[in-house]
């Protein structure tokens, strides 16, 4: 098992196309993890987007909560992600975004951000096509037409399920107050693929290479720190990728580290995510059939179910802790979070 992240250049994707396959068909099999440059948006995009990010964060809560969250997956939330690997809330706000009807009524009006739905957009096609270069790349590597994946994320489509999500975690105290402070929670997405900005100096991601970790969800396990140059994303493998792929392709677990040591980032942390999910009429079955065949909305029906028990088996077994496990079932409701 490698514990590093791979950084791979996508500079010249036609010409280089068979090389760029396969070293993200080699990370995918060994890390699940991989660091991407040269994927055609430019830093000075990012940094732009995250200053869109910023502008909606700072709003008062009671005018985001104007778009707020609904279970088709879209909207804002706050303090209510809450991780079956922690049985508490994640302490951040997120904002996720659809490209179809879903989004109907949830976009901040241009009168709080202007322009704010346009630059969403933009950017969301712009990382679709990054996800794209990916996707023709890992259907080469199963042995699938090259457009295969591409087909079924069809973001012209009112199905479509991808979703683009704004993440925005507390400051917390620097001094240790006995509180664990959970950015995120070590968990797996269950999604396609996830290509995701960090903002320059603002670390936290860490990732547990290679699938089979030793703990439930890799807890106590080794984690190792992701750090970016500005303009690079870091991707990782999905849950429906792994299944897809007949597990060769690893949905890795990861976690913002609740910050908790000396060299560890307090303040607060922008990150944002482009969350590949397949349309809901998709067909999903990898090359050896090792799995039944089910389709998008099943696949997203399934991954919930799941979700919710392992969320249960966990406030069960916060012994004791009534209140805990309240606030965990309390917000069970709008847990439904893209990952
Ligand atoms: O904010 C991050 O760096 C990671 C977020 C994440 O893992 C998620 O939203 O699934
Ligand atoms: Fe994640």
């Amino acid at each position: 098992m490698e514990g590093k992240t791979k950084y791979i250049s996508l500079a010249d994707f036609d010409e280089r196309i068979d090389e760029i396959t396969a070293q993200l068909v080699h990370a995918a099999e060994n890390v699940g993890f991989f660091s991407i440059s040269d994927h055609g948006v430019s830093a000075d995009e990012i940094e732009t987007m995250f200053g869109t990010s910023e502008a909606f964060f700072q709003l008062p809560d009671d005018v985001k909560q104007k778009v707020a969250w609904n279970p088709n997956n879209v909207g804002w939330e706050k303090m209510s992600q809450v991780r079956p690997s922690t049985g508490a809330a994640d302490t951040k706000e997120s904002y996720q975004l659809q490209f179809g009807e879903n989004m109907k009524g949830l976009w901040m009006s241009d009168e709080h951000v202007p322009g704010f739905e346009a630059k969403c957009l933009s950017f969301m096609h712009r990382m679709q096509k990054v996800s794209e270069k990916l996707m023709i790349c890992f259907a080469r590597g199963l042995g699938f037409p090259d457009d295969f994946f591409i087909k079924v994320h069809d973001i012209s489509r009112s199905n479509s399920q991808s979703v683009f999500r704004l993440l925005h975690y507390y400051a917390t105290p620097e001094t240790n107050d006995g509180k664990i402070y959970h950015r995120a929670g070590a968990h797996t997405d269950w999604a396609f693929l996830t290509v995701l900005f960090q903002r320059e100096g603002q670390s936290g991601l860490e990732i547990c290479p290679g699938r089979e970790a030793a703990t439930q969800f890799a807890l106590g396990d080794g984690w190792t720190k992701v750090e970016l140059k500005a303009g690079d994303a870091i991707c990782n493998i999905g849950d429906l990728l792994m299944s897809w792929s007949d597990d060769r392709f690893k949905s890795t677990f990861h976690r913002v580290k609740a910050p908790c040591e000396p060299g560890d980032y307090y303040g607060e942390r922008y990150s944002m995510g482009f969350f590949s999910q397949p349309n809901k009429d998709a067909i999903i079955q990898g090359p050896k059939k090792k799995y039944p065949m089910v389709t998008g909305e099943q696949f997203t029906a399934n991954a919930m179910q799941k979700y919710f028990s392992a969320l249960k088996a966990k406030t069960e077994s916060m012994a004791g802790d009534s209140s805990k496990t309240l606030a965990a079932e309390s917000s069970a409701s709008v847990v439904e979070a893209a990952a």
